[in-house]
C-alpha cells in the first residue's frame, strides 16, 4: 500500500435513508480494512461532550445516514436519495461538498429558507458543528451526509438534479506529490455537470493560488461548462497572466475561519464559476 493510501475501518449497513441516531466514533462489530486514495486523511470521529450532547439531541434532524459501502464514508452500489422526499418539499437544491464546521451552509440556509442546501462532509466533528449551528439558526432546510463526494455522488444522485454546487476552500494538497489527492479533476468535473440542471452553477473557491489555475483550466477544459469570466479579471500572479477567468466573490460566500486563517497568513481567495451549459 502506498503511502497516499489509508485504512479505513468497514461499517455495517444501516436502512435506507435512515437518519442517524447513532453516535459516531465506534467501529461495529466485523470490523475490517480496506485501502483507497483519497481527497482527506483520517481524523477522529470522537465527539467531545457537548458535541455529544448536541448529537444525540438534534442530529436526527438534520444528518442522514445512507446504507454504506465500504467504510464510514463511502454509500452502498445501489444506495439513492429522493431529494424532494429526503427535505419534505421540492425547492432547488444547493449541494455543499466539504462543509467543513457548516458556517457557509447554515448562514446560506437561513439567507434563503425557500431553498434547500444538502452538505457532503467526511469530518465527523465538523458534522456536528453543523448540526449546532443549524439549531442555533433554527433552520430546517439543511441535510448532511458523512461521505465522500468522489464516491458517494456518482451511485447516489440522479442526473441534473441540482441547482448549484459549491466547493469552497477544498484540501489544497500542497506538495507535488499529493496533487492526485486534489478533489477538482477534469473527472470530478464532469460529474459535477451530470449533477448540476442546465444553466446550474458550480462556484469554486480556494486560497491556494496554483489550486485556483487548476479550477480555472479544469471549468474550461470541460466541454459541459462555461466560465462566464473567460479571459476577463487577470491576475498577474498567474503563470499564463493573459488567461484570467476568476470570478469577483460570490455576495452569498461567508467569511469562514478558515478563510481568515488563511487572510491572517497573507493569502486571498480567487473565485471561479462555472455555468452548466445545455444538454443537447
Ligand atoms: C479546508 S476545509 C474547508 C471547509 C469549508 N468549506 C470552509 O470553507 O470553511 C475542507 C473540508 O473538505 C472536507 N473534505 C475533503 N475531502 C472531502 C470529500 N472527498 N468529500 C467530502 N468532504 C471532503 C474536509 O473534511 C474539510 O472539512
Amino acid at each position: 500500500m502506498s503511502g497516499d493510501q489509508m485504512n479505513e475501518a468497514v461499517e455495517g449497513h444501516a436502512p435506507v435513508g435512515q437518519r442517524a441516531d447513532r453516535r459516531p466514533g465506534e467501529a461495529p462489530e466485523g470490523t475490517v480494512f480496506m485501502s483507497r486514495t483519497k481527497s482527506f486523511t483520517r481524523r477522529t470521529r470522537e465527539l467531545p461532550a457537548n458535541l455529544v450532547r448536541t448529537w444525540e439531541a438534534h442530529a436526527h434532524r438534520y444528518v442522514v445516514e445512507p446504507r454504506r459501502g465500504v467504510g464510514y464514508t463511502t454509500v452502498a452500489e445501489d444506495f439513492t436519495l429522493d431529494l424532494a422526499e429526503l427535505f419534505g418539499r421540492s425547492a432547488p437544491v444547493t449541494l455543499e461538498i466539504g462543509s467543513g464546521t457548516g458556517e457557509q451552509i447554515v448562514a446560506a440556509a437561513d439567507a434563503h429558507p425557500e431553498r434547500n442546501f444538502l452538505a457532503l462532509e467526511v469530518w465527523v466533528p465538523g458534522i456536528a458543528k453543523l448540526v449546532s449551528k443549524a439549531v442555533e439558526a433554527g433552520v430546517d432546510n439543511i441535510r448532511v451526509i458523512e461521505a465522500d463526494a468522489a464516491q458517494a455522488l456518482p451511485i447516489m444522485l440522479e442526473d441534473a438534479c441540482l441547482d448549484e454546487v459549491w466547493t469552497f476552500f477544498p484540501d489544497p494538497w500542497r506538495k507535488a506529490r499529493h496533487r492526485k489527492r486534489r478533489l477538482v479533476s477534469d473527472s470530478f468535473a464532469r460529474e459535477v455537470a451530470r449533477l448540476l440542471r442546465d444553466g446550474g452553477m458550480w462556484r469554486l473557491a480556494t486560497d491556494w493560488d496554483d489550486y485556483a489555475w487548476q479550477m480555472r483550466d479544469v471549468i474550461e477544459a470541460c466541454e459541459f461548462f462555461e466560465n462566464p469570466y473567460a479571459g476577463e479579471r487577470l491576475d498577474p500572479e498567474d503563470p499564463q497572466p493573459q488567461r484570467g477567468g476568476f470570478a469577483p466573490r460570490f455576495e452569498g460566500r461567508v467569511v469562514t475561519h478558515f478563510e481568515t486563517r488563511g487572510i491572517d497568513a497573507g493569502r486571498h481567495a480567487h473565485d471561479i464559476v462555472g455555468i452548466r451549459r445545455p444538454r443537447g
